[in-house]
């Protein structure tokens, strides 16, 4: 099964378009660190789409993080698409060996890349072909003006990488949804969707009204989830902001 059959199954069976972000903030990459995540995992993964770690919370733990990663990864159900944000992009032999550490050595199903260098950078990755990749379209902070945003000729820079996706259908677009203007969702291509920016960020949910797409959209929530300030627990969160997210959605 490829990564978009089993994103598109995952959001028909739990009717939820709701990513969880796992972006642990500890010092010590030990025992209760692990025992966190999996908490996290396990309380929400009934209303989870698909799971996103990004990379740098773990590194930033050293190998002892790394080896976490690896371990919570085998704690999510095999019928939830895992997503690794990693934003990597490099010459096509060093992004080689980024695909085969993503899929081989942590066996996610689909990966953050940045375009900047070029076409050729995908390719390493396109050698997975049932993998998924999102390409950083129109990203959340307030740099997205500085380059993504920019004219280039009669379209903006993001247009460029949104042409990338034609290379698979396994391949989208990351939209933030603090910068998805309707002159940015009218440019965006009908391809997977990864939304982040609802939360902390303080990204409209309206913004997203009546998009009328097709392809497999995904919203994610890191903070707001994982670092709540309700007393309650991870999966009444989640499950507020997979409500939320529909209603939006329509
Ligand atoms: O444009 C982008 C691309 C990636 N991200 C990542 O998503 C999460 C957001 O975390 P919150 O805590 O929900 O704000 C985090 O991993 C970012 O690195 C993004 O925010 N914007």
């Amino acid at each position: 099964m490829t990564f978009r059959e089993k994103l598109e199954k995952r959001i028909a069976t739990t009717g939820s378009n709701l990513c969880v972000g796992l972006d642990v903030r500890m010092d010590q990459a030990d025992e209760s660190t692990k025992r966190f995540i999996i908490k996290v995992i396990e309380e929400t993964a009934a209303h989870a789409a698909a799971f996103k770690p990004n990379s740098a919370y773990y590194e930033a733990m050293g190998w002892k993080g790394m080896r976490i990663l690896s371990q919570v990864l085998k704690e999510i159900p095999n019928d939830i698409p895992v997503i690794f944000d990693v934003k990597r992009g490099d010459i096509g032999e060093t992004q080689g060996y980024y695909a085969k550490s993503a899929y081989d050595a942590y066996g996610v199903d689909a990966v953050t890349l940045n375009a900047y260098m070029g076409k050729d950078t995908l390719e390493p990755f396109l050698k997975y072909p049932d993998k998924g990749i999102y390409l950083l379209g129109v990203t959340s902070n307030p740099g997205a003006v500085d380059i993504e945003l920019q004219p280039t000729g009669d379209r903006k820079v993001f247009e460029l990488v949104a042409d990338m996706t034609q290379a698979s259908p396994q391949v989208g677009l990351v939209i933030g949804l603090t910068n998805a203007a309707e002159n940015v969702l009218s440019k965006t291509p009908d391809v997977p969707l990864l939304i982040p920016g609802l939360g902390a960020q303080g990204g409209d949910l309206s913004a997203l009204k009546g998009s009328g797409r097709k392809a497999p959209l995904l919203v994610n929530v890191s903070r707001g989830i994982m670092y709540h300030q309700e007393s309650c627990s991870f999966g009444t969160i989640a499950a507020d902001w997979k409500l939320r997210i529909q209603e939006a959605l329509g």
